[in-house]
């Protein structure tokens, strides 16, 4: 199933204290990402997008405003909400199924529907043949297949992937992109996917969203075409984030 994210006048800040007032992160921001859409989440270093995905998820909690998915509010995390960030965090001492089923076990789900989603995960994701592996037995790109496989045995609603590829390098890079387009179209997930490359966005994407400020705010919003890439598209985006 997907289902739709909307923020509404969403603000995030940071700091509060007693003593010292909170610095502003995100804006007041509302967008809505339709029930299985693709959309990146594009803006410089700082400018609060793993912020905005972190209320996504549930782990950073609005100063203002809220984050509804399928029309209930987030009020924590969930396990409609899977998330995969840059670094793979797996657990060195559990093999890649033991570090799926892991994952799972706090959904509460009988052991053996555990080793069978985990099983089913590792091999959508193309790792068969490595679920006994332990991670230091993995390459980078197989360590993040791992998490990927985490977060979509979970059978997410919506998938949160924060600049998950930033680690890799470019020919596994563009392999991992290619598998989670296969996914996305496969699942119909809602994928927010946040990067700093361009074309990276351009090339996954449905949508680009720009981010960029202090605090962040949405700068542009832009569909974008199937087919060959669209250099002015691309220069217009470039434009927003001033590295036209
Ligand atoms: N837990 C925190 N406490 C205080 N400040 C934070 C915290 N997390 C992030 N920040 C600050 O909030 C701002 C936005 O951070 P965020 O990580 O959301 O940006 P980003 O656009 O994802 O950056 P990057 O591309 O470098 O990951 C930054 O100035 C950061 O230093």
């Amino acid at each position: 199933m997907s289902r739709a994210v909307r923020l509404e006048g969403l603000a995030v800040d940071y700091g509060r204290t007693s003593r010292r007032a909170a610095v502003p992160v995100l804006d007041r921001t509302d967008l809505e990402f339709p029930a299985g859409s693709f959309t990146a989440l594009l803006g410089p270093s700082g400018c609060g997008k793993s912020t905005l995905l972190g209320a996504v998820a549930g782990f950073v909690r609005p100063a203002a405003g809220r984050v509804a998915v399928g029309g209930t509010q987030v009020c924590g995390p969930g396990p409609d909400r899977g998330m995969v960030f840059q670094q793979y965090a797996l657990f060195p001492w559990r093999t890649a199924r033991g570090n799926v089923e892991f994952a799972l076990k706090r959904f509460g789900l009988p052991r053996t529907e555990r080793r069978r989603r985990a099983l089913a995960a590792l091999a959508e994701v193309g790792l068969a043949d490595g679920v006994e592996r332990y991670p230091a037995q993995l390459s980078g790109g197989m360590q993040q297949r791992v998490a990927l496989a985490r977060a979509l045995a979970a059978e997410p609603d919506v998938l949160l992937l924060d600049e998950p590829f930033g680690a890799l390098d470019a020919l596994t890079r563009t392999r991992m992109q290619e598998l989670l387009r296969r996914l996305w179209q496969r699942t119909g997930t809602t994928v927010l996917f946040v990067t700093h490359d361009i074309d990276e966005a351009l090339a996954l994407a449905e949508r680009v969203v720009v981010l960029g400020g202090t605090p962040g705010r949405v700068l542009g919003d832009h569909a974008v075409p199937e087919g060959p890439a669209d250099p002015a598209l691309r220069a217009r985006i470039a434009g927003h984030l001033g590295t036209g």
